[in-house]
């Protein structure tokens, strides 16, 4: 059975290499998909009685990971230099830096691998991450699904 839990966070990113506007420093409201695959809890009288995993635990869950960081950060490109040294001269600013550059597909992928591993640490065997939704707008977006998963990371094989 699988559920799916939207998030909405706002980024600041730019694409350092990118031809045209996106090399501008810019934001968005990101909208993140989270589908979950797990069998139904059955337990008479459980909690979750009916679930796949309580959709307020995934939330929780899910926003601990990643979404609070993000949430209101800039996502930079650890090689975009100049943002990166103008961003660190910020007292407290929240940045992220990234080892690939920020675009929907390396965002998607990392959110991927983060989520991925959470979900096996503190439901292993019962519940695992199926597939990542990541619009940067509502007409452009990157999907991470599992099967695909482990061709799709940028330069390495997802950890163990
Ligand atoms: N394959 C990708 N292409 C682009 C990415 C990306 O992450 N992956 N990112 C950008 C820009 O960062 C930008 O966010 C997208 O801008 P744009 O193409 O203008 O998208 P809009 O939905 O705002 O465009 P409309 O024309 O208003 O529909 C660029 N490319
Ligand atoms: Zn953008």
């Amino acid at each position: 059975m699988l559920i799916t839990r939207k998030f909405e966070f706002d980024a600041g990113h730019r694409i350092s290499t990118h031809r045209s506007q996106c090399r501008n420093l810019h934001g968005h409201r990101y909208v993140l998909e989270v589908t979950i695959l797990g069998g139904i809890i059955t337990d008479a009288g459980a909690p979750e009685q009916g679930m796949v995993m309580d959709f307020s635990d995934v939330k929780r869950v899910i926003r601990e990971t990643l979404v609070d960081q993000w949430d209101h950060a800039f996502l930079v490109y650890a090689g975009d230099t100049r943002v990166l040294e103008f961003l660190q001269s910020i007292d407290g600013h929240k940045t992220v830096v990234l080892e690939v550059q920020p675009t929907a597909e390396n965002l998607a992928l990392i959110a991927f691998d983060s989520l991925h591993r959470t979900l096996r640490n503190k439901y292993a065997g019962r519940l695992e991450l199926e597939h990542i939704r990541l619009f940067e707008t509502p007409n452009c977006w990157a999907d991470v699904n599992k099967v695909d998963f482990k061709f799709d990371l940028v330069g390495e094989a997802p950890g163990s």
